[in-house]
């Protein structure tokens, strides 16, 4: 599969980027999210959810595991960052496989009950105003959605 690198210069770009790549997305959808702190997963989540109508403000899901958001699609923003043993698997099936998008957040924490089908998603820190932002598309449907984003 291909991999679609995009720069941004702004918080303003990046949303930008997403919210495009939110109207172009389906029930079931599973995106996952990489990046060190202050890169910019919360801004881009915040994008996802520009295109997706959803009027609420999203902030980082820290503590909460999961926030669901309603939307054209509602959007499950998920941050499993240290998920306690005890808690594993809080039902991930149900997200993944529902009705809305998943976003999740610290997704190597998660590895096992993640679907093979899914776009990968990278944030790295260039300079105070620049990321570099990998896409990687695991099927057809995210490599067409990738592609869109170029014209
Ligand atoms: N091109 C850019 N894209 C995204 N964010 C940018 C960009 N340039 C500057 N920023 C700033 O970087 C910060 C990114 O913070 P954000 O909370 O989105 O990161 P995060 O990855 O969610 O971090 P954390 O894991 O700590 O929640 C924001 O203050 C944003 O304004």
């Amino acid at each position: 599969m291909n991999t679609y690198e995009f720069m941004t210069h702004s918080d303003e770009e990046t949303k930008t980027l997403a919210s495009r790549l939110a109207r172009q997305l389906k029930p079931g959808d599973v995106i996952t999210l990489e990046g060190d702190l202050g890169a910019g997963k919360t801004t881009f989540t915040k994008g996802l959810a520009n295109g997706l109508n959803i009027s609420r403000t999203v902030n980082s899901p820290t503590f909460t595991i999961v926030k669901e958001y309603d939307g054209d699609i509602p959007l499950y923003h998920m941050d499993v960052y240290r998920l306690e043993e005890s808690e594993e698997d809080i039902g991930f099936d149900e997200y993944f496989h529902g009705d809305g998008v998943s976003v999740v957040e610290w997704p190597s924490f998660i590895h096992e009950f993640l679907p093979a089908e899914r776009l990968d998603i990278q944030i790295l820190y260039v300079s105070e105003n620049e990321r570099k932002i990998i896409l990687k598309p695991a099927n057809e449907h995210f490599d067409h959605v990738c592609k869109e984003l170029l014209s």
